[in-house]
C-alpha cells in the first residue's frame, strides 16, 4: 500500500555545544601607572591566527584552572609561573566555539621567554597598542582599565 508519510521521525533539535573551558593568564609586571601585561599572537593554523591574546589555552580533562595555566605557560613560553590568582570568568561565543574563560593574574615567574609556537609577544599597557585583539579578551581589558581608574 502506498503511504506518503515519512517513516523516519523528525531529526532532534541539535544539542547546544558544550562550552570550552579555557585558562587564561594575565602576566603582570610593575605597579600602578607602570603596570604592564603580556600579550602574544595566536599561532598559524588556529582560528583567529595572528590575533593578539593573553597566554593560555583549553583546560584538559581532569585539570584544574591553575594546572592548565601552568602547563600552557610552560608549553607556549617556557616559563614556570608562581602564585596564580583566579580573578574572574567571562564567556564568549565564536563561530568556531563557545568558550568560558577563567582569567588568572600572575605576578611572578621563573625562566626566560621562549616563543615555542613561533608567536610574537609584547608587554602592553592600557589601551593596548597591538591589534587586532581576540574579541573574547575585550571584557577583561575593560575590567583591567576599570581597576586602574
Ligand atoms: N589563550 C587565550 N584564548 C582566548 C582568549 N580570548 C578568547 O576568546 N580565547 C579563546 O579561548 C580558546 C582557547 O583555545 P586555544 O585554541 O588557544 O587553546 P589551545 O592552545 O589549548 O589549543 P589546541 O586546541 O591547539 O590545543 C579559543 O577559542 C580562543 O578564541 C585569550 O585572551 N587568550
Amino acid at each position: 500500500m502506498h503511504n506518503d508519510r515519512p517513516t523516519h521521525s523528525p531529526a532532534p533539535a541539535p544539542k547546544p555545544a558544550a562550552r570550552v573551558e579555557v585558562a587564561v593568564g594575565i602576566l603582570l609586571q610593575g605597579q600602578g601607572a607602570n603596570q604592564r601585561f603580556l600579550l602574544g599572537t595566536r599561532p598559524a593554523g588556529k582560528p583567529y591566527a595572528g590575533y593578539w591574546e593573553f597566554p593560555g589555552g583549553k583546560i584538559e580533562p581532569g585539570e584544574s584552572v591553575e594546572q592548565a595555566l601552568r602547563r600552557e605557560f610552560e608549553e607556549e613560553l617556557g616559563i614556570q609561573i608562581g602564585p596564580v590568582q583566579i580573578w574572574r570568568t567571562t564567556e564568549h561565543d565564536y563561530e568556531h566555539a563557545q568558550v568560558r574563560l577563567h582569567w588568572c593574574k600572575v605576578r611572578q615567574w621563573r625562566g626566560q621567554f621562549q616563543m615555542r609556537e613561533g608567536q610574537q609577544i609584547a608587554w602592553q599597557s592600557l589601551p593596548p597598542s597591538v591589534a587586532p585583539i581576540l574579541p573574547g579578551a575585550y571584557p577583561v581589558l575593560d575590567a583591567l582599565a576599570q581597576e586602574a581608574s
